[in-house]
């Protein structure tokens, strides 16, 4: 299904919600760095994201290295950000809150 593309206030009000994620150089993305004990605590924090993700059927960019994940949430779809890229970073919050951190 395709989604709305939100507007400044609504990004605005979104980026409230949630925490230490920023808006991209860009404007069409949200991005955040998240840290680990190790790449074991990381990949599990992965795996969890990436059910998240199928669940949704949103999916992250995100680049991993050893104990760090950075992400890079956008609606390829919609050409921007959607309530999708919200819902999916309360979820990796969540899944990383469960794991040690460095
Ligand atoms: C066909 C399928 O619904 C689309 O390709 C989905 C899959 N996952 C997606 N993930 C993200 N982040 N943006 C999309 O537009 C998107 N589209």
């Amino acid at each position: 299904m395709k989604q709305e593309k939100l507007d400044e206030a609504a990004i605005t009000e979104a980026l409230g919600g949630v925490e230490g994620w920023a808006r991209s150089d860009d404007g069409i993305a949200i991005e955040k760095t998240f840290r680990f004990k190790s790449f074991r605590e990381a990949f599990g924090f992965m795996t969890e994201g990436a059910l998240a993700a199928e669940k949704f059927n949103h999916h992250p960019e995100w680049f991993n290295v050893y104990n760090r994940v950075d992400v890079r949430l956008t609606n390829h779809d919609a050409g921007g950000l959607t309530a999708l890229d919200f819902k999916l970073a309360a979820a990796m919050d969540g899944a990383a809150a469960l794991r040690t951190k460095s």
